[in-house]
């Protein structure tokens, strides 16, 4: 059906074992052409899934010592033909093997094109195909976990039962409309009217678990801002346990943006520690304080920090006047010394967290409540099985969930059954895209351009 493709699937650089890999019906005789079993056993009657020892000759030259993994379709990742020689790790030899194979027929594949191959050929869904790449992309046990659902399936299942019970609806509306006679009037069976709210729910859930999902995914972008010198290059040293930022007594230290990830309880926190902000002549601190600034704007979470130990500032005033009151935490820092701090005319912030960022007091507490934080007015855990992490499957669903929405509206205002015949097929087609059932070249080539070659 299609060409033979072949790619290096490990990655590049030194390492014990190198897999050079190939799919596709011309596999097999490709790789007759420079493999020699130390069986003698001819590839054509080498056993399906089985590993094989032998040695990869182009021509007479000999390449490489290795083992191949030999596979049949249609019981193969792509459900075609598929050759994995498994080679010395190295930079040269899995080049020279693949070029070898490019030589014999091959065509190099394309990023992620084994993967789209097994979900052209029907053995994984687009969701599934999509959980492929979340797996290697993943930062967290918790991301991990989510895609490797994702992969079994969880998915694709919950969007077809979703798919039947509007089908069901659907396969009702269309006899009624065929047969007029029977009673175009009456109102939609109980069962179906179920169904309606069901996909309706469950498509209000799906959606509705999308930030908690980017979230575990993507990571929350967390901003530490403040005027100079009060601690936050400290806190994020601190957190971190290691000197990442340099920190002085001098105010201005912090000149640039320093971005360092930690994994906060599974859901990746990506710290930035800014430049204290103030008015300043200096040039290049000018330009951090801008970059500060603007975080405040972009960052999921800010964490403004204060400095107990000293009286209240019109610097402190100024950051907490550009702070947004929904995604701010307060971190009053140096409680280790005498605290001279009043904090009531810092009303935007509804919390705060006392911490010793040089002692390391309070700092697993703050932690914990940060974690609070971000987890607040999410779905929990316990009830929800199924969080979904990609924005495609969130637009498509909303695109459901609206349709649904028309139905539900089209029987309460009593209008004729015919009238719900687009928006049906509209519910259909929306959850089809999820799965891509329905799809695009451009769309498969989106989704696919962020894969890994070799994949
Ligand atoms: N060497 C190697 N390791 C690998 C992969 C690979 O392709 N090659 N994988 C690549 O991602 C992952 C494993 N995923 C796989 C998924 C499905 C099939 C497969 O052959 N499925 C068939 C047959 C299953 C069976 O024997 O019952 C099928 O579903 O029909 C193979 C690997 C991780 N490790
Ligand atoms: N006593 C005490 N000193 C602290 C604490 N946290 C930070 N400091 C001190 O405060 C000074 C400034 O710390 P930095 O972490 O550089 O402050 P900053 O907010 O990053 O400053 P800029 O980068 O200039 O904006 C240093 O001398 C730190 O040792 C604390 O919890 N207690
Ligand atoms: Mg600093």
């Amino acid at each position: 059906m299609f060409d033979t493709i072949a790619a290096i699937s490990t990655p590049r650089g030194e390492g014990g074992i190198g897999i050079v890999r190939m799919s596709g019906d011309d596999s097999i005789k490709i790789l007759s052409k420079v493999f020699r079993a130390k069986s003698e056993k001819k590839v054509e009657d080498l056993k399906s899934h089985t590993i094989n020892y032998g040695h990869i000759y182009d021509g007479e030259v000999l390449l490489d010592e290795v083992m191949v993994s030999f596979l049949k379709g249609p019981k193969t990742y792509t459900r075609e033909d598929i050759v994995e020689i498994n080679c010395h790790g190295g930079y040269l030899i899995t080049e020279k093997i693949l070029e070898l194979l490019l030589k014999k027929g091959a065509r190099i594949a394309e990023q992620g094109e084994f993967t789209r191959r097994a979900f052209l050929n029907g053995r994984l869904d687009l969701t599934q195909a999509e959980a492929v790449m979340d797996i290697i992309h993943g930062k967290t046990d918790k991301s991990i976990s989510l895609s490797l659902n994702q992969l079994r399936g969880d998915l694709k299942n919950q969007i077809g039962i979703l798919k039947k019970m509007i089908l069901d609806v659907a396969a009702h509306v269309n006899v009624v409309l065929d047969y007029p006679e029977e009673g175009i009037d009456d109102p939609l069976p109980d069962n179906l009217m179920d169904n309606l709210l069901e996909v309706l729910k469950s498509s209000d859930v799906l959606i509705a678990s999308y930030d908690k999902g980017k979230m575990i995914k993507e990571g929350v972008k967390t901003a530490i801002v403040g005027k100079p010198n009060v601690g936050k290059s400290s806190l994020l040293n601190t957190i971190l346990k290691e000197e990442r930022a340099i920190v002085t007594h001098i105010a201005g230290t912090t000149r640039d943006i320093i971005e360092e990830v930690i994994n906060l309880k599974g859901i990746p926190l990506i710290l930035v520690d800014t430049a204290g902000i103030r008015t300043t002549d200096d040039v290049i601190e000018n330009i951090g304080v801008k970059k500060s600034e603007d975080l405040i704007d972009k960052a999921d979470l800010v964490l403004f920090v204060v400095d107990g130990s000293r009286e209240l500032e019109e610097e402190d005033i100024k950051v907490h006047d550009q702070l947004n009151a929904d995604k701010v935490i307060g971190i009053l820092n140096k409680i280790d010394m005498e605290r001279k701090l009043d904090l009531t005319p810092l009303n935007k912030v509804g919390k705060w967290i006392e911490i010793s960022a040089t002692e390391n007091l309070g700092i697993s507490n703050m932690e914990d409540e940060i974690y609070k934080y971000i987890i607040s007015g999410q779905v929990e855990d316990s009830s929800q099985k199924l969080i979904i992490t990609n924005v495609r499957h969130k637009s498509a669903l909303e695109k459901t969930k609206q349709a649904v929405e028309n139905i539900l509206e089209t029987i309460n205002m009593g209008l004729p059954m015919d009238l719900m015949a687009v928006d049906l097929k509209e519910a259909l087609d929306s959850l089809s895209e999820v799965t891509g059932e329905i799809s695009t070249e451009d769309l498969l080539d989106h989704v696919f351009s962020n894969f890994c070659v070799g994949k």
